[in-house]
Order: structure tokens, then C-alpha cells, then sequence
């Protein structure tokens, strides 16, 4: 446990990860243990899934685009009301109950967190021109301001945040989950970022789980094919934040009881680990 003492780990906690309850008391207790062990967690989570079956139940049709929701103004009030509202109090009422104290925020609180509106290219594959796509209200993190974490990394609180976040424009936008668990972690300069999604981590040709990657040998996964569909942003936003001063970033499958624990505190750890 002493290699983390004192160190911060952001955990992303995806929308697929979440749901069975039996799960979902695990991962709560597992960071409960983070933080009595004397490391820094902080809890980043997405809803994809959740936000998706709200929009159906309102008759709205969710449509992505290069893997990100397009954001209209309706579809941004309900994005807002289910990641920054049900879904993160849920979680922080799971850690609570654990004996520890969460705090759920997003990107708004203590201005922690500044967007702006993304902009994502695609190549069109007839003619071979780029084009900006517009996916209205979704933005990326542009400036973070640490003040708040630091403070609460100080405290008995647990920082639990919903990707959502103000533009110096006055709107609010509808930020990827790993983008800005990745962009949280680069700030801090943390000691690990662990994405929990639905596999086991990154597989190689023949579906065997890869326990370690250099940046450079995930590039070649990239490159070659076997890293592909949801994968692909996922490593791409590893890569980042290990460029930006995350130790270690780590892909590992949420839906395996306690997986942060084993991750962190056994020696050969619980998915793909990727370093610089
Ligand atoms: N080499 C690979 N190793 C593991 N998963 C892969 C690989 N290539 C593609 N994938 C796909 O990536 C998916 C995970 O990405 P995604 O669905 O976006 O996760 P999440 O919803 O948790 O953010 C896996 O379920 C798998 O289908
Ligand atoms: C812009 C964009 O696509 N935002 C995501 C935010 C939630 C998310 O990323 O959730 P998961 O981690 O569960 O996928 C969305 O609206 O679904």
C-alpha cells in the first residue's frame, strides 16, 4: 500500500461498469480503502448508457458521431440532469455508505474545470476532404484549475465528478468521460489513472489480455488494426495524459469485483498497464 501513500489515483468509472448493485457497493468500498489507506482517490464517471435511456424515455433519439454524443440544447439540460445529478449522487451516496465522505461536483464547481466547443475532424472517404464536424454542445477541457482538488485531497473528502463543464461563453458542455478523466489526472500529475470498462484491458491478436504496453507498442496496436472501435480513443487518451504527467495509466475490466484493489495493491495488478 505505501507506493500509493500520499499519491493520487483517478479512477474513471464508465457508464457500462455501473448498474448491478452488488458491483457498484465493490468499486464504492474499494475507494473507501483508497482513502483509508491514505491515497488521494478521485472518482471520475461517465453514463453514456444512462443518459441514452433517459433520452428514450423523453421519445429523444441519441445519435453519435465519432463516438461522441451530438449535444443539442435539449439533449445538454438532460446530459446535465443525469451525469451531474442521479448518476453522480448515486455514486456518492454508494461511497458514503461505506463510512466515508464523498462529494459529487462537476466541472462548474470551485471553477474547476473550462470547455470549449470540440472540434472534431473526420476525413470523408469519397472524396478525401476533411471536414469539422458539429456536434453542438460537446466540448473539451481547455483549463483546469486545481485549486479545489488540492484542497479536498487535504480533507476527509472523496472529489466524485460528472463530465460536464462551463465555456468561458456562458454555455454548458457535454465532455467525453475518459477525455476528462484523462485531462483531470494530467493536472495533478497523477501517480495512476485507471479507466474500469467492460474487458478484461487491451487484447492482442488472439484475444490474450497484454499486461504491460510502452507507448510506442500501443501505437503499433493502433496501426496495424488490433486496437480498434472504442478502444481507439480510449489508448489514444492514455497516451495523452502519460505525455502529460500521469505515471501510469491502466485499462481493466469494471465489471470484475474489486478490480481497483487488485490493480493497485497486488503484484501483477488486474489489466494492461500502460507506460511511458
Ligand atoms: N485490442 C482490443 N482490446 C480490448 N478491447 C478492444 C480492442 N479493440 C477494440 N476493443 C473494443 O473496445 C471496447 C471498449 O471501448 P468502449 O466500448 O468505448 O468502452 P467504455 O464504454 O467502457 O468507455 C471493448 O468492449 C472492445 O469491444
Ligand atoms: C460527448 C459525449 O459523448 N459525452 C458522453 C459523456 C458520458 C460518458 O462518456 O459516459 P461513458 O464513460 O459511460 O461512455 C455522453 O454523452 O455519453
Amino acid at each position: 500500500m505505501q507506493r500509493y501513500e500520499g499519491k493520487t489515483v483517478v479512477v474513471k468509472y464508465g457508464g457500462h461498469a455501473m448498474g448491478d448493485p452488488a458491483l457498484g457497493q465493490a468499486f464504492a468500498r474499494d475507494i473507501a480503502l483508497l482513502k483509508q489507506s491514505k491515497v488521494n482517490p478521485i472518482v471520475v464517471h461517465g453514463g453514456g448508457p444512462q443518459i441514452a435511456q433517459m433520452l428514450k424515455s423523453l421519445g429523444i433519439e441519441s445519435k453519435f458521431e465519432g463516438g461522441l454524443r451530438v449535444t443539442d440544447g435539449r439533449t445538454m439540460e438532460i446530459v446535465e440532469m443525469v451525469l451531474a445529478g442521479s448518476i453522480n449522487k448515486e455514486i456518492v451516496a454508494l461511497i458514503n455508505a461505506e463510512g466515508e465522505w464523498a462529494i459529487g461536483l462537476c466541472g462548474k464547481d470551485g471553477n474547476m474545470v473550462f470547455a470549449k466547443k470540440a472540434e472534431k475532424k473526420v476525413l470523408d472517404p469519397t472524396s478525401n476532404i476533411e471536414r469539422v464536424l458539429d456536434l453542438g454542445f460537446v466540448g473539451e477541457p481547455v483549463e483546469i484549475d486545481r485549486t479545489l482538488l488540492d484542497l479536498l485531497a487535504r480533507s476527509e473528502m472523496i472529489p466524485v465528478i460528472a463530465p460536464v463543464a462551463p465555456g468561458r461563453d456562458g454555455a454548458t458542455y457535454n465532455i467525453n468521460a475518459d477525455t476528462f478523466a484523462g485531462a483531470i489526472a494530467g493536472s495533478l500529475g497523477a501517480k495512476r489513472l485507471l479507466f474500469l470498462t467492460d474487458v478484461p484491458g487491451v487484447l492482442d491478436k488472439n484475444g490474450q489480455l497484454m499486461p504491460e504496453l510502452t507507448v510506442r507498442e500501443a501505437k503499433a496496436l493502433i496501426a496495424e488494426g488490433t486496437i480498434s472501435g472504442g478502444m481507439i480513443p480510449k489508448v489514444e487518451t492514455c497516451l495523452e495524459a502519460l505525455e502529460n504527467g500521469v505515471e501510469g495509466v491502466v485499462i481493466l475490466n469494471g465489471k470484475t469485483p474489486h478490480v481497483v484493489l487488485v490493480e493497485l495493491f497486488t503484484e501483477y495488478g488486474a489489466g494492461t498497464l500502460i507506460v511511458r
